[in-house]
């Protein structure tokens, strides 16, 4: 196995405000591999910004180590940090766009910085701005970019001196469900075609789900778990993790969809979700003899560490009795919640 691009190795962080300590991060060892996708997920105030800051070498760990590239950030002056910063791209929740510069002038800029020639720049541009899929914008302002464009501009810049490692913090947190996904398709392909390492930071379950290889879950500033996407969806073993997935499943009807179920369907509708064991078939095979009519509107099915988790709600139609008659059926076999 090569060796890690990332590593913390016992990481703490306390800041100190007056004589009160803040336990930011709290003995975080983990390895981030070359050319991998890793999320960072935890809510708000798990650590994940300082984690950011520790990794771009804009904070120093008050314990333990953090390295990138095989230097330990700790030990180097502060140009070698800014030259190893040159190495993350890094891509903001707010994109953090030049309003004054048009997109050629917002990518070309770490260009500039760097000494690269007119030339080169405008080379590098024009393979850029197609990677992300803004050619036609070249000459935009960022007042004139919807949300998602703007973002691209940000992956563009990112991307724009050839860095291995992209940090993206809440890189999707301010687009809508269709921009993250395509926001997330192309940091997907920065890693798949350039090769790029990724780390996201996250407080979004579908975003570590749809885009990373591995994920750790932050709480309180611990490293709670980590491990393979699939794993930690599938078993997920502590508590906050269980938290930030259920949170996520969307297997049941939030308040928001419940209204819209409530809006849009005239029955009873209620949310089964099956005990353990049991399979709702069985009763649902037999609702059209009763003469109730039967439409799912929400739910699914999802593997919970060695379960199945089936959560269906229900849109049941038809005379009451027979709808009560469904319900406590289905109550023999699965909790039930009304949802209108
Ligand atoms: N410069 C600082 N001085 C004092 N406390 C800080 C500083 N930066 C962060 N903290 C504290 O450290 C803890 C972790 O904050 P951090 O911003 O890393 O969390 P986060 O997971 O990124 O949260 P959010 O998603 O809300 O940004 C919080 O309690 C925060 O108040």
């Amino acid at each position: 196995m090569s060796d890690p691009i990332i590593r913390f190795d016992k990481v703490g962080k306390t800041f100190r405000r007056g004589k009160t300590e803040i336990h930011a991060l709290d003995d975080i060892s983990l390895d981030i591999e070359p050319g991998e996708i890793f999320a960072f997920i935890g809510f708000s105030g798990a650590g994940k910004s300082t984690l950011v800051r520790l990794i771009n070498g804009l904070e120093a760990p008050t314990e333990g180590t953090v390295t990138v590239h095989g230097h330990v950030l700790n030990d180097l002056p502060a140009k070698k940090i800014r030259e190893l910063r040159g190495d993350i791209g890094m891509v903001f929740q707010q994109f953090n766009l030049l309003q004054s510069r048009t997109v050629y002038g917002n990518v070309a800029y770490p260009l500039e910085l760097a000494g690269w020639s007119k030339r080169d720049i405008y080379d590098r541009i024009t393979e850029l701005l197609h990677f992300v899929g803004l050619t036609e914008r070249a000459w935009a302002y960022p007042e004139e970019l919807s949300g998602g464009q703007k973002q691209r501009v940000g992956i563009a810049r990112a991307l724009a001196t050839r860095p291995s490692i992209l940090l993206a913090d809440e890189a999707t947190s301010a687009l809508d469900p269709d921009t993250t996904r395509d926001v997330l398709a192309l940091l997907r392909k920065a890693n798949d075609e350039l090769g790029t390492t990724v780390v996201v930071i996250t407080h979004e379950m579908d975003v570590v789900r749809s885009l990373a290889d591995r994920v750790a879950v932050l709480d309180a500033g611990r490293l709670v778990e980590h491990g393979t996407v699939r794993d930690i969806f599938t078993a997920p073993e502590a508590d906050a993790t269980r938290r930030i997935v259920g949170a996520t499943l969307d297997i049941e009807p939030d308040p928001e969809q419940a209204e819209q179920l409530e809006a849009a369907h005239t029955g009873r509708i209620v949310t089964v979700t099956a005990n353990p064991g049991e399979n709702l078939g069985v009763v649902l095979g037999n609702v059209g003899r009763t003469g109730v009519g039967l439409e799912f509107v929400h739910g699914g099915v999802t593997r919970i560490k060695d379960d199945d988790l089936t959560t269906f709600t229900l849109n049941l139609t038809g005379p009451t009795d027979a709808v009560d008659g469904v319900v406590a059926e289905l109550a023999q076999i699965a909790t039930v919640k009304e949802v209108a």
